[in-house]
C-alpha cells in the first residue's frame, strides 16, 4: 500500500463545532490540574513500546500474563524514576490499560488496611505494600458464596495458648474463589473469615495472611493455590490471575487480624469497638464510588469510536455529491446520542459521589456514623446503575460500527469483554438495587416518626406534594427547564416508592414482601438512582462553567440524558399519572430537536475526552479517521495471513479439494 500523507478526516467535522473544546476537555477532566496530569500520563504511555497493547487477542494466556507482569513492573520502574504522585502513578496505570494484580493491590488490598486497621497495623503493613515489597489482594469470594458475605465460611480460630488464630476452608464450597491478583502474583491477602473465639462464632471480620515466600514465591505451607482459569474472550479480562484458595489449618499471629471494628484480646475476648459493623464493609463502598467514575471512562471510551466511526462512514442516498454520512440518520442519531449524554451525566455523578465518599470518610473519623446509610445505598446504587448502561452501551456502539464493530481491531470486543463483569463484582447489579431499595422502604417508614430523610432522599420530605403534582409541562419547551424535569423524575420515584411500601404492609412478614415484591423493588431502585443522576447533571450546571458554548452543549446533553430516559420508561411516568401521552409525545418532539442541535458538535464533544489512539486501542475511532487503510492494514497483520497457503492446507484442504476432483470425474 502507498505510504499516505497525514489527513484528517474529520476535519469538516471538527470545524462545525460551536463550542470553546479546550474549556469543555478541562470540564470533562475535572480541572485544569486532572486535565495536565492526564494528558501527560497518556501521552507517557503511548509513547512507550512496552505498553503497546494491539496483540492482546492473539497471544496465548501464559504469555498473555507473563506481558501484564512485564507491563506492570515497568510502570512501576517508570512511577519510581520519575518520582510521580499517587495521582500521576494512577493515572498512568490508568492509561496502560490492562488489568492486572496492581489494581488490586493499590485498589482493595491498601485500602482495606486503610480502612479496618488499626492505627499501628497501618503502621507496619502499609509502608511495605506503599513500595511493593509485599503485594497484596482482597481474598472475600468463595466458591459458594459471594454476594452473601455473611453466608462465608473460611474459619479463623483463635488458640489463647499460643496467641494465634487458625485459618481453614473447612469445605469445598469455602474455598476463597475469584480474588483478583491470587492467582500467580500476590504475596498476601486480606482475607475474610469467621472469627471463632472459646467455640462462639462472631461473624466475618478480615485478617492479613501471607500467602507466598518473599523468597522464592512458592506458597507457604498449608497453602493451597492457583488461578481459576480462562475467562470471557480473548485477551481481555485474562491478564488477571482470578485465583482460588485453600487453607489447612494455616496459623497467624493474633495482631494480623484487621482490628478497627472488632478486636480480640489476648485472653480471646471479643471486644466490639463503637464504630458501626457496616464498615466491615467499607472497602466495598470505596471500590463501589470509583466503579462509578471508571464508568464514564468506559461508555466515553465506545461513545467516542462509535460517533467517529459514525461521520467517517457512508451509505446511501445522497449528500452534497456523496452518500450519506451515518451519523446524519435519525436512527443512528437516537441510539448514539443518548449515550454520549449518558457518558457526560455519569462523569458529573462520579464526581459528585467521590464528594460524597470523602464527606462520609470525613465524618467517620469524626465519629458521626449518621451519612453511612446514605453512602451505602449511593454507592451501592448508582454503581448498579453506571455499569448496567455502561455494559450495554458498549455493546450497541458495536452495532452502531455495522460488521466492522465486531472486529478486535475496533476495540470495541475487547472493550465490552473486560467491562462486563463490573455488573457482577464489588456487588451482582441486582443485589445492590435491592439494597437501595431496602434504604428507601426504610425511609419511607420512618417519615411518620419524625426522622427527616437526607441528601439524595430529601425530596420524600414533599412526598404529599410530589404524590399529586401535576407536570407542569404545556408547551415543547417547557421540557428545557430543569426544576421541571427534576420535579418530574421526584415525582414518578416517590409515587413508585409509595405503591411499593403499600404492597410490602399487606404481607405480615416483611422479609416475604421483599421476595414477593423485589423485581418492583428493583424498578424503584433504579428510578430513584436515575433521580440521582439528572440532578446531579442539573446541579453541576448550576455552577459556573466557563468557555465559549460550553454551558449550552452540557444543557443539551442534560436534557437529552434526561428525555432519553423518560422516554425508555414511559411506562413508569404514564402509569404513575406523571404526565400524559400528550405531554410525552411533546418531549419526543424536544428529543429530536435536540439531537439536531448536537450533531455538529458530535466531533468535538468526544474529542473533549481527549483520548490518545493508543488508549482508544481502535481503528474504527483513530482521530483522524482514517479507517479504511489502517482496517485493511491490520487485517494483514493477522498471523492467519503469515502465509499465503494455510497450515494446514497439506494435511486437510488439499485431500478434500482432491477428492472432491476425483468424484467429480466419476
Ligand atoms: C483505582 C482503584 C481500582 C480498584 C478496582 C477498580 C475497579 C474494579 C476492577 C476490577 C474488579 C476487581 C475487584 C473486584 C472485587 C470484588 O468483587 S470484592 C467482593 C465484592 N463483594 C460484594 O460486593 C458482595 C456483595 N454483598 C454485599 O455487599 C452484602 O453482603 C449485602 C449488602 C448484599 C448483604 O449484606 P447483609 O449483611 O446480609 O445485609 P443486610 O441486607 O442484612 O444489611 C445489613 C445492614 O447493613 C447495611 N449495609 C450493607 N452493606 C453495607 C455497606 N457496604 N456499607 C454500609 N452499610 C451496609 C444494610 O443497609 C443494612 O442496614 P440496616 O440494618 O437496614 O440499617
Ligand atoms: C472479574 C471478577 C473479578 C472479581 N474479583 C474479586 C476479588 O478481587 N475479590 C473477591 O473477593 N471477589 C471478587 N469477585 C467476585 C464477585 O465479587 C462476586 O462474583 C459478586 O459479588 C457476585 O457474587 P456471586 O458470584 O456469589 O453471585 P450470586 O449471588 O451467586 O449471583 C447469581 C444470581 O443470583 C442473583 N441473586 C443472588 N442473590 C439474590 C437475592 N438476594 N435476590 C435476588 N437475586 C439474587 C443475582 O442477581 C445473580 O443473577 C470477582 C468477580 C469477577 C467476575
Amino acid at each position: 500500500m502507498e505510504a499516505e500523507a497525514a489527513v484528517d478526516y474529520l476535519v469538516d467535522e471538527r470545524s462545525k463545532a460551536q463550542f470553546d473544546i479546550d474549556a469543555m476537555k478541562i470540564i470533562w477532566a475535572g480541572g485544569k490540574h486532572e486535565f495536565e496530569v492526564s494528558d501527560r500520563m497518556a501521552r507517557l504511555v503511548a509513547s512507550d513500546p512496552v505498553f503497546r497493547k494491539d496483540n492482546r487477542a492473539i497471544l496465548d494466556r501464559k504469555e498473555l500474563f507473563k506481558n501484564t507482569l512485564r507491563k506492570a513492573a515497568h510502570a512501576w520502574k517508570r512511577i519510581i524514576e520519575l518520582r510521580l504522585s499517587e495521582q500521576e502513578a494512577s493515572k498512568l496505570r490508568f492509561f496502560v490499560d490492562e488489568p492486572a494484580y496492581t489494581d488490586l493491590h493499590w485498589g482493595m488490598f491498601i485500602p482495606v488496611i486503610k480502612g479496618q486497621g488499626t492505627e499501628e497495623q497501618r503502621k507496619k503493613w502499609l509502608p511495605m505494600a506503599y513500595r511493593m515489597q509485599i503485594i497484596g489482594c482482597y481474598a472475600q469470594t468463595e466458591l459458594g458464596h459471594g454476594s452473601n458475605v455473611q453466608g462465608l465460611e473460611t474459619t479463623a480460630t483463635f488458640d489463647p495458648e499460643l496467641d494465634e488464630f487458625v485459618i481453614h476452608s473447612p469445605t469445598l464450597t469455602s474455598s476463597k474463589w475469584w480474588p483478583g491478583g491470587l492467582g500467580r502474583a500476590s504475596t498476601h491477602a486480606v482475607v475474610f473469615a469467621r472469627l471463632i473465639t472459646d467455640g462462639k462464632d462472631h461473624g466475618i471480620n478480615g485478617f492479613i495472611v501471607q500467602l507466598r515466600s518473599l523468597d522464592d514465591h512458592l506458597p507457604l505451607p498449608g497453602i493451597i493455590i492457583g488461578d481459576i482459569g480462562m475467562k470471557f474472550g480473548n485477551g481481555a479480562y485474562n491478564t488477571m490471575d482470578n485465583g482460588f484458595l485453600r487453607f489447612d489449618h494455616v496459623r497467624i499471629p493474633r495482631d494480623q487480624m484487621l482490628m478497627r471494628v472488632k478486636q480480640v484480646t489476648r485472653e480471646g475476648k471479643v471486644v466490639q469497638s463503637d464504630v458501626p459493623w457496616q464498615l466491615l464493609y467499607g472497602t466495598m463502598v470505596y471500590v463501589r464510588q470509583t466503579i462509578v467514575a471508571d464508568a464514564s471512562c468506559a461508555l466515553s471510551r465506545a461513545v467516542c469510536i462509535a460517533t467517529r466511526y459514525s461521520a467517517v462512514r457512508r451509505q446511501f442516498g445522497s449528500q452534497n455529491g456523496h452518500e450519506t454520512q451515518v451519523i446524519d440518520y435519525r436512527t443512528q442519531q437516537s441510539r448514539l446520542f443518548p449515550l454520549l449524554a449518558s457518558a457526560y451525566a455519569f462523569r458529573f455523578v462520579g464526581e459528585w459521589l467521590k464528594w460524597l465518599y470523602m464527606d462520609v470518610t470525613q465524618r467517620l473519623q469524626a465519629r458521626d456514623f449518621s451519612t453511612l446509610p446514605e453512602a451505602h445505598a449511593c454507592t451501592a446504587g448508582l454503581k448498579s446503575l453506571t455499569t448496567s448502561v455502561t455494559a450495554d452501551a458498549i455493546e450497541e456502539c458495536r452495532k452502531l460500527c455495522g460488521g466492522h464493530g465486531y472486529l478486535c481491531s475496533s476495540g470495541l470486543p475487547e472493550l465490552f469483554a473486560v467491562y462486563v463483569p463490573a455488573c457482577t463484582y464489588e456487588g451482582d447489579n441486582i443485589v445492590l438495587l435491592l439494597q437501595v431499595a431496602r434504604f428507601l422502604m426504610k425511609t419511607v417508614s420512618q417519615l411518620g416518626s419524625g426522622e427527616r430523610p437526607v441528601g439524595t432522599t430529601t425530596y420524600l420530605l414533599r412526598l404529599e406534594h410530589l404524590l399529586q403534582c401535576p407536570c407542569d409541562v404545556q408547551g415543547a419547551e417547557d421540557w428545557l427547564k430543569p426544576d421541571v424535569v427534576v420535579q418530574l423524575f421526584e415525582a414518578r420515584s416517590a409515587r413508585m416508592t409509595v405503591a411499593c411500601a403499600k404492597s410490602l404492609s399487606k404481607f405480615s412478614k416483611p422479609e416475604d414482601g421483599f421476595m414477593d415484591l423485589s423485581a418492583d423493588l428493583v424498578s424503584v431502585a433504579t428510578a430513584h438512582c436515575q433521580l440521582i443522576v439528572v440532578s446531579k447533571f442539573v446541579e453541576k450546571l448550576q455552577q459556573d462553567i466557563p468557555g465559549e458554548g460550553v454551558k449550552q452543549q452540557l444543557e443539551a446533553l442534560c436534557s437529552i440524558y434526561a428525555l432519553s430516559l423518560l422516554k425508555k420508561h414511559l411506562g413508569d411516568f404514564l402509569s404513575t399519572s406523571c404526565i400524559t401521552s400528550k405531554q410525552a409525545s411533546l418531549a419526543n418532539d424536544v428529543l429530536r430537536s435536540l439531537y439536531s442541535q448536537v450533531r455538529p458538535n458530535a466531533i468535538a464533544l468526544v474529542d473533549a475526552f481527549n483520548y490518545t489512539d493508543h488508549f482508544l486501542g481502535s481503528v474504527l475511532g483513530r482521530y483522524d479517521g482514517n479507517v479504511y487503510p489502517k482496517l485493511y492494514e491490520e487485517a494483514l497483520k493477522d498471523p492467519l495471513n503469515e502465509s499465503v497457503v494455510p497450515d494446514g492446507y497439506h494435511e486437510y484442504l488439499q485431500p478434500v479439494l482432491k477428492q472432491r476432483l476425483r468424484t467429480a470425474r466419476l
